[in-house]
């Protein structure tokens, strides 16, 4: 069985960080680990609290699960503050793990600063030249570049940008658009582009989560690096078209419905 890592936050209410990559690595029949940088206190409807895990004990879990197990894939959610960001990147630089997915989580849905603002630019120079993939959202892009993003050229060149950066391949994703959700991907030579019709919903929580959590898991299958996003494209959309209307806030998305649908446990 293939063995996937998420280095990332917890997420109480199960929508969002670790609680969603675990599902996600389980739907998709990868063995999941996980490395908590973060516990946040959040639900569908805002984050109350965030504790940061010390960089002894992150640096302890990342060393106690490489020392032991060999690692398929590894994906980055939540890192928190610089020293956080710092401890991550030196244990990767020591396991050099080749298949890593950088989601460069900044703010929350709901508004919260999951990534301190002066940790930006620590993200960028640290834990970029280390991913093979990073996949950030319209805002994220923003914030990276400095440009403002509205149409999928704006995206071309925000993604032209982060790869000038240091980045091996930029997913830019196009789930904050306001017409098709069409993600786009620069490879330093040429763009692709995944597109979906934008599904009307209000439960997107943790869609950026999954999503990368995807893409590290077929990454470990085997996939290349194209294959990889589009399988985790449909698997994204499958999850939000069947997401899940739970708490009174933006609810989560569905991570096994393709899986209950085979078993018969759903109509
Ligand atoms: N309403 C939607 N309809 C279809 N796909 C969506 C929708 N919202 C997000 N997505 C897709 O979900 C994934 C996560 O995108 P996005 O919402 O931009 O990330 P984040 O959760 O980091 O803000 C992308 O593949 C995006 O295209
Ligand atoms: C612990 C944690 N990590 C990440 C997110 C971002 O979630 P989203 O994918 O909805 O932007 C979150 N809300 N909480």
């Amino acid at each position: 069985m293939k063995k996937v890592l998420t280095i990332a936050g917890s997420d109480c209410s199960g929508g969002a960080g670790i609680q969603a990559d675990l599902k996600t690595f389980s739907a998709h029949g990868v063995f999941g680990m996980s490395v908590i940088t973060a516990v946040t206190a959040q639900n569908t409807q805002g984050v109350f609290a965030v504790q940061d895990i010390s960089r002894e004990v992150i640096a302890k879990q990342i060393k106690a699960i490489f020392d032991d197990i060999e690692v398929d894939g590894v994906k980055i959610g939540m890192v928190s503050q610089v020293e956080i960001i710092q401890t991550i990147a030196e244990e990767l630089r020591r396991y050099q793990p080749q298949m890593v997915v950088l989601d460069p989580v900044m703010v929350s849905k709901s508004g919260y600063h999951l990534l301190n603002q002066k940790a930006e630019t620590t993200l960028v120079k640290e834990l970029l030249p280390l991913a093979l993939v990073v996949t950030p959202n319209i805002p994220e892009a923003e914030v990276i570049t400095s440009l403002r993003i509205k149409t999928i050229p704006e995206m071309e060149e925000a993604a032209r940008e982060i790869y000038q950066m240091g980045a091996k391949n930029v997913l830019l994703k196009g789930g904050h658009l306001e017409e098709d959700s069409i993600d786009v991907l620069y490879d330093g030579q040429e763009f692709s582009y995944y597109p979906s019709p934008r599904i009307a919903t209000k439960n997107t929580h943790g869609t950026g989560c999954t999503l990368s959590s995807a893409i590290a898991s077929n990454l470990a299958l085997g996939h290349d690096l194209k294959e990889a996003i589009a399988l985790a494209k449909d698997y994204i959309t499958v999850a939000i078209e069947h997401s899940l209307a739970i708490g009174k806030g933006v609810g989560p998305t569905h991570h096994f419905y393709t899986l209950y649908k085979k078993a018969g446990l759903i109509e």
